[in-house]
């Protein structure tokens, strides 16, 4: 914040993104204030995950800019961005704390902790699991945890490192409706503490109008019904979501973005 202002701390500047010959992604362009919630919906294979591969650093793109806070992303993960998909989040053969161990230490040189500093950091970790609700089960391992647990632990790895982003991909898609509600609460209440960023992609439009104080839709603008290939998505509409947003029913007459592709 500047002066009561909002900054800009997120830019995407005109990004196309191809594999090989096939366009994905074409004059993408967006800008998020630091502490925004952006939602991003859109149909199957547009481009969502890619978009956020390029926030991670984890793809360069094929033209365009991508700046946070003044710079390009930085490629080491896990220090200003940390991340959760839908499922494999977490290191299956590590314990519910030495999860949490594991994702502060992407903070450190070598991505390890040793002597006292080991101790500190699981201390560290069990005050973040007694926040997230899973201090009961820090010596057990993800496999033995419900699905909304392990979603927690997800989300809990990737704070642990506090990271000034957080990129969600579907984090809640294979939770049932009860276990995604108090999800829903789960993140609010993370998200009023840390005032972290958040990107968040979703099929659920209820879900990301919810969450979100913007919603961004990623469609292809142009198509041509001989060549479904031809041309890469961008953001069609760009929607104020606070307090409630657009009625759910008017985006999808507007936008058509939920059609089956
Ligand atoms: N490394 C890659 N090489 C070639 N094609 C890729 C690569 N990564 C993604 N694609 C293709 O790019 C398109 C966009 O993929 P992406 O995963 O970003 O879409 P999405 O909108 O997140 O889809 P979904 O909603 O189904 O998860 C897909 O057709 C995918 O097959």
């Amino acid at each position: 914040m500047d002066g009561g202002q909002p900054v800009s701390f997120v830019t995407a500047e005109n990004i196309f993104q191809s594999y090989g010959a096939r366009p994905i992604l074409e004059r993408v362009n967006v800008t998020v204030d630091e502490g925004e919630f952006i939602s991003i919906v859109g149909a199957s294979g547009c481009g969502k995950s890619t978009f956020l591969r390029l926030l991670l650093a984890q793809e360069r793109p094929t033209r365009g800019e991508i700046r946070i806070a003044g710079a390009p992303p930085a490629v080491e993960p896990g220090l200003d961005r940390g991340v959760v998909f839908q499922k494999y989040s977490v290191f299956p053969h590590m314990t519910v704390r030495e999860n949490i161990v594991a994702g502060e230490s992407f903070r450190t040189t070598w991505g390890v902790f040793s002597g006292a500093h080991k101790k500190a950091a699981r201390d560290r970790a069990d005050d973040t699991l007694a926040r997230i609700g899973l201090d009961h089960v820090a010596d057990q391992y993800p496999a033995t945890l419900s699905g909304g647990m392990q979603q927690r632990l997800a989300i809990g790895q990737a704070l642990a490192a506090k990271p000034r982003i957080l990129l969600l991909d579907e984090p809640f898609g294979a939770l049932d409706p009860g276990t995604r509600l108090s999800m829903h609460d789960f993140l609010t209440e993370l998200r009023a503490e840390t005032r972290m960023t958040v990107f968040m992609v979703t099929h659920d439009l209820e879900e990301g109008f919810k969450l979100g104080d913007r919603v961004l839709v990623f469609d292809k603008p142009r198509w041509d019904p001989t060549d479904p290939n031809a041309y890469g998505a961008t953001i069609t509409y760009d929607f104020d979501a606070r307090d409630g947003g657009i009625p759910f029913q008017r985006i999808e007459e507007d936008t058509h973005v939920l059609r089956p592709a």
